[in-house]
């Protein structure tokens, strides 16, 4: 699904990640890792926020670099602190992404329901909770025809119900659209309720995949 070659990572000359080569297949994937291991700078890579080395290439065609557009068609991001313009609405930005996304009609109403957003979309931003925020970055995330869907701390900030829909949301892509995805959190997942294909470690300034227990 994911290929990663040759990838290097420095901030200020310091080197915080060096991928020589990394495969993600389809599927559910968990990355772990200590405060300050890389994980959102994986990420912030992947989803082409951030300058890099290397190349990184969506199932097998689209590479981030000569493909930049198709490329980020095609996989979304949710920060694990997002910030947006205080003075924009959850509508105005769901309306803004929705049609950069090019999201199928009903899909952006679909979770605003979901996610029990209705009382506050017309609202700006600077008034919401961290909770709020997070629905809101969710539902971003969730948007458009992604083939991946890069959660960083999804969990954080959201009450039980909230992550239980997450997690029903994660399932459902992956089952009926095959969108595969990267999570990132520091506690366990409900395994019950998310099957996770694989958990990699981000440690040493390298990713490695664990042996399946
Ligand atoms: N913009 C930046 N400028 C300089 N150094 C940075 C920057 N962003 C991250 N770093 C450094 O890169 C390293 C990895 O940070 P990163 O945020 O990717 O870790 P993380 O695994 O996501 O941590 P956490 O679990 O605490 O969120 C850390 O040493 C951090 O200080």
């Amino acid at each position: 699904m994911l290929e990663i070659r040759h990838y290097k990572k420095y901030y200020n000359g310091i080197l915080v990640l060096d991928i020589p080569h990394l495969v993600f297949p389809a599927g559910i994937h968990w990355i772990k890792g200590k405060n300050g291991s890389g994980k959102t700078t994986l990420f912030k890579t992947l989803a082409g926020l951030v300058p890099f080395e290397g190349t990184i290439q969506l199932d097998s065609q689209t590479d981030l670099r000569k493909q930049a557009v198709p490329y980020r068609m095609k996989v979304n991001y949710g920060e694990a602190e997002p910030v947006y313009p205080g003075f924009l609405s959850a509508k105005d930005l769901i309306h803004f992404v929705s049609a950069a996304k090019k999201a199928p009609t009903g899909q952006a109403d679909s979770l605003i329901e979901v996610f029990q957003m209705d009382h506050y979309i017309h609202t700006p931003c600077a008034t919401y909770s961290s909770g709020m925020l997070k629905k809101l970055s969710l539902v971003l995330a969730f948007l458009g025809k992604p083939s991946l869907i890069i959660l960083d701390e999804p969990l954080t900030t959201i009450d039980d119900a909230t992550a239980t829909q997450v997690y029903h949301l994660i399932q459902r892509y992956w089952l009926e659209s095959n969108t595969s995805f990267l999570l990132s959190s520091h506690h366990q997942f409900d395994f019950s309720a998310l099957s996770v294909s694989t958990t990699f470690l981000v440690e040493n300034q390298t990713v490695i995949p664990l042996p399946v227990k």
